[in-house]
Formats: structure tokens, sequence, C-alpha cells
């Protein structure tokens, strides 16, 4: 019940651009945006999981950093039982959207609400925003 996913930035001492990615499907998340990332798969540890889904999705390899720390040691509440891990990575290929999302948009902290998230990303997202606005 562990969805990972990465916090892409520019840079992991002083990010100015945070990756947001569009999701394609399914129909009832489909528009909204989210952290690149997926359920973790039997056998998987959690960053082996993260790499996996960043190259199929964004065909990229991973500079990871810290992880974001969660409100509790499961991780980030998402619906039912699943909770989400973040790390803050910076990409080693430009990313491009070859799988699950149509669109990508590096948005500065101040931006970073500008977009439809993932109504259970809201409050990630205002941890981020505070994290890169502190420097
Ligand atoms: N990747 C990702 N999933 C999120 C985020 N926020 C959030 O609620 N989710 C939810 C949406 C999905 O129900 C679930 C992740 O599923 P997924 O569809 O991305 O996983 P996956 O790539 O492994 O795909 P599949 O095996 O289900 O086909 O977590 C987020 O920021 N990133």
């Amino acid at each position: 019940m562990t969805v990972v996913a990465a916090l892409l930035v520019d840079d992991l001492v002083r990010p100015t651009r945070l990756l947001a990615a569009r999701r394609s499907a399914p129909p009832e998340l489909a528009g909204c945006w989210e952290f690149p990332g997926g359920k973790v798969e039997p056998g998987e540890d959690l960053v082996q999981a993260l790499r996996r889904e960043l190259r199929e999705e964004l065909g990229t390899e991973l500079t990871l950093g810290d992880r974001l720390p969660a409100p509790h040691e499961e991780g980030w509440p998402l619906t039912g039982a699943w909770r989400m891990h973040l790390w803050w990575a910076v990409p080693q290929h430009r990313p491009e959207p070859l799988e699950d999302h149509d669109a990508l948009r590096w948005l500065a902290p101040e931006d970073l609400h500008s977009v439809p998230w993932l109504r259970t990303n809201v409050a990630i997202v205002t941890a981020v925003a505070q994290r890169m606005l502190a420097g």
C-alpha cells in the first residue's frame, strides 16, 4: 500500500523550480497534477521503485536527495490505506512525458498552487513550498 514519488528540482541545495506532472489516466484522475512516481512492486525496496518509476514515466535517472519528512512514519496519507514517501531529486536527463502524463511543468515555489493538484497532494505541496521558500 505504498506509493513513492520524486520532488524533482533544479538543485538539491537551493531548489528554485519543482516539476509537476499532469496525469493522463485513469479518467477520474486525468487532468490533475502530481509528483511523478507510482506503486512499489513486490520485491522492490522504496528507492528501487522510485528509480524504476522515473525511468518508465519520464525517461530519467535520478540524483537523490533527502526524503521529505512526513507527518507519520508510514508516509503521507493518500486515499484509503495508501501512503506516499517522497524524495528530493535532480533528474539526470531532460524529463519527457513518456507514460501516464500528458504535460510537465517546472514551477517556482510561489506558483506551486497554480495548477490543480490531486486533492491528496495539497498538504504535501504546501509543505514543499514552505521548504523551498525557506531556502
Ligand atoms: N504517482 C503519484 N501517485 C499519487 C500522487 N498523489 C496521489 O494521491 N497518488 C495516488 C494516485 C494513485 O491512486 C496512486 C499511485 O498510482 P499510480 O497509478 O501512479 O501507480 P503506478 O504507476 O504504479 O500504476 P499502476 O500499477 O496502478 O498502473 O497514488 C502523486 O503525487 N504521485
